[in-house]
């Protein structure tokens, strides 16, 4: 139970509504328990009649005040336990909720390399799988739990005044079918969980088919999919026959062991009225109600403790998200504004989980406004350098300054809003062009947006669709060609008006001309904005103040690109290279 510990604070939060729903039970099975008497009560006066005769119409006097006696008794008993849905069940369902966006609050505050090391299936499931099963705790476990205390600890007393001989025996088969549930309960938890891995496999195995769905139509492979799909589906099958199997066997066993309990009462009910011992038959029949009564809340013991086992195995997974810190620190509330002068000091940095030492000793400076071109061959680094400006990751070695304090001295917010950041892949939520690119400011006007999609030169072809700006983009952006995807990627990242810019390659699927036109229009929206271009072109560099090749996280070469060109060298042969392409088109 130590894990569950961590929801407490919920049950704080809701305390009245669950305090006021055990007094709810209290009363609904006060209510329940009446009925069997009730009902006793009635055979009684008609026994009585026929044994030792008495008046007819008295007799259908009492009977008539017994029967709405107990019909006001059921319908206050249901009336209640209505109420007590109302209060458990609502308090699971707030409490899922609060447990959900706990859970979700904490993973937006967890850096990248959280997100490297745990498959987002997982993530998902966490929030989703893990939490539903904490609930089943916070409602069905706890109000059964409320309900079969409060049900022993009024009907067994009860049932022991009126006939103890007769109670201790049908109690009986009671702990056989508890413990019987219990080990079933088990069985099935574990079959599910099977059945459950192997519908997420199934699901993943579809969704990557529908995903890649263009790969699989290019390559013929529809037949070879469809196989392995079949596969999967065959075995996940069997997985659930397994488990019906187990299922199968639950309603039979209570059957079956109400039916001996009520075996026991007419057995020994009757035994003992012949006797005696029992005044009258009405007793036999208030017990073959109470044992009905009592074998759900018997059975449920044994369920309600396997829901409470894997409750708490969800929660330990839950709290082990909870309790990670984020690697990324938030070193100070103050409000601390970014200007724009950024300098790299001997800045050595290697990512954890790979061990690959992405950069080595570099050092450079740009001034508040300033353009600095980053050119280098693929995995030299460049990325890792506007991560690093960002700070998605944190650096052991050299350091990092902005305004020439420290980057951990800054507020994290402040630092990240200053920054406009395109990164190298454009991801495009399933939403309107307009909002897609509000999502760097989201106080623009229609007009702002307009002007940032028109500095990013992706307003004419945003025009053209019939929605316009109001175009919904589908998963992953998928009606925009990549060209475009990287240009409202760019606006977004214009509206947000930044002191710093980080382009991280953001202009290769675009042709020279349109690549031209923008980095025109950036030139003159960022004059006192500092600019990191990160490119393979010579097109998109050239005009920057300063420009700096990397190769293999070195620094081989800096410089302007006037310099850059006289200098024998990696940018001389590209200069060379895509000259001569730029003669051939
Ligand atoms: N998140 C990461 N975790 C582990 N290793 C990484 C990570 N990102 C990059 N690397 C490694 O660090 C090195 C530098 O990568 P980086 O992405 O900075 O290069 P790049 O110059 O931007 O490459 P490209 O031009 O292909 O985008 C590569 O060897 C890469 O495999």
């Amino acid at each position: 139970m130590k894990e569950l510990q961590h929801l407490n604070k919920y049950f704080k939060k809701y305390k009245w509504k669950l305090i006021i729903g055990f007094f709810i039970v209290l009363i609904a099975r006060i209510f329940a328990i009446l009925t069997p008497k009730f009902s006793g009560d009635m055979i009684k006066y008609v026994e009585n009649y026929m044994t030792s005769g008495g008046d007819l119409s008295e007799l259908k006097h009492q009977l008539l005040i017994t029967l709405f006696l107990l019909l006001g008794a059921a319908l206050l008993s249901a009336f209640f336990t209505f109420l007590m849905r109302q209060m458990f069940i609502v308090v699971s369902r707030y409490i899922e909720a609060d447990l959900k966006n706990e859970v979700y609050e904490q993973y937006q505050n967890l850096s990248l390399n959280f997100y490297k090391k745990n498959r987002t299936g997982d993530l998902m499931n966490r929030i989703s799988e893990d939490v539903s099963k904490v609930r089943m705790y916070l409602g069905p476990a706890i109000m059964y739990g409320v309900t079969t205390v409060i049900l022993f600890a009024t009907v067994i007393p009860y049932m022991y005044y009126t006939a103890p001989t007769l109670t201790s025996y049908v109690i009986i088969p009671l702990p056989i079918l508890s413990v019987a549930i219990y080990q079933l309960s088990k069985l099935i938890h574990t079959r599910s969980t099977i059945v459950q891995q192997y519908l997420s496999h199934l699901s993943t195995f579809t969704q990557e088919s529908f995903s890649g769905i263009g790969v699989i139509k290019a390559y013929s492979l529809e037949s070879q999919t469809f196989d392995n799909f079949q596969e999967l589906s065959e075995t996940s099958k069997q997985k659930n026959l397994d488990l019906v199997k187990v299922q199968a066997f639950f309603f039979p066993l209570m059957i079956a062991l109400i039916g001996a309990s009520n075996l026991l009462v007419l057995y020994v009910g009757g035994k003992q009225y012949i006797d005696g011992t029992i005044p009258d038959l009405g007793v036999i029949v208030e017990f073959l109600i109470y044992v009905n009564m009592l074998t759900w809340p018997v059975a449920s013991v044994g369920w309600i403790t396997s829901l409470v086992q894997q409750a708490e195995a969800s929660q330990k997974r839950i709290n082990e998200f909870l309790q990670e810190k984020p690697e990324i620190v938030n070193y100070t509330d103050a409000h601390t504004p970014v200007d724009g002068k950024i300098s790299f000091n001997n800045v050595t940095f290697t990512y954890d989980d790979t061990n690959i030492t992405a950069l080595k000793n570099i050092s450079f400076t740009i001034e508040k406004g300033e353009t600095l071109a980053i050119i280098g061959k693929t995995g030299s680094g460049k990325s890792t350098i506007l991560e690093l400006i960002a700070r998605l990751y944190d650096t052991k070695e050299g350091h990092i300054s902005i305004d020439d304090k420290e980057i951990e001295k800054f507020n994290l917010k402040d630092l990240r809003t200053s920054i406009g950041y395109v990164p190298q892949e454009a991801f495009l939520f399933s939403d309107s062009i307009k909002e897609n690119i509000k999502f760097g400011n989201n106080y623009a006007t229609d007009e702002e947006v307009v002007e940032a999609a028109k500095n990013a030169v992706v307003d004419k072809n945003i025009a053209e669709f019939t929605k316009g700006y109001d175009t919904i983009l589908g998963e992953r952006g998928i009606t925009l060609s990549g060209g475009q995807k990287q240009r409202v990627s760019i606006a977004r990242a214009i509206i947000k008006d930044p002191q710093i810019l980080l382009f991280d390659d953001s202009l290769s699927a675009v042709d020279t001309e349109t690549e031209e036109e923008i980095l025109a229009n950036l030139k003159r929206i960022s004059t006192t904005k500092t600019t990191i271009l990160v490119s393979h072109r010579i097109s998109s560099a050239k005009n920057a103040d300063k420009i700096i090749i990397l190769e293999d996280g070195e620094i081989i070469q800096r410089g302007t690109h006037n310099e850059l060109v006289k200098q024998a060298g990696y940018y001389q042969e590209l200069y060379r290279k895509q000259l001569d392409e730029k003669e051939m088109e």
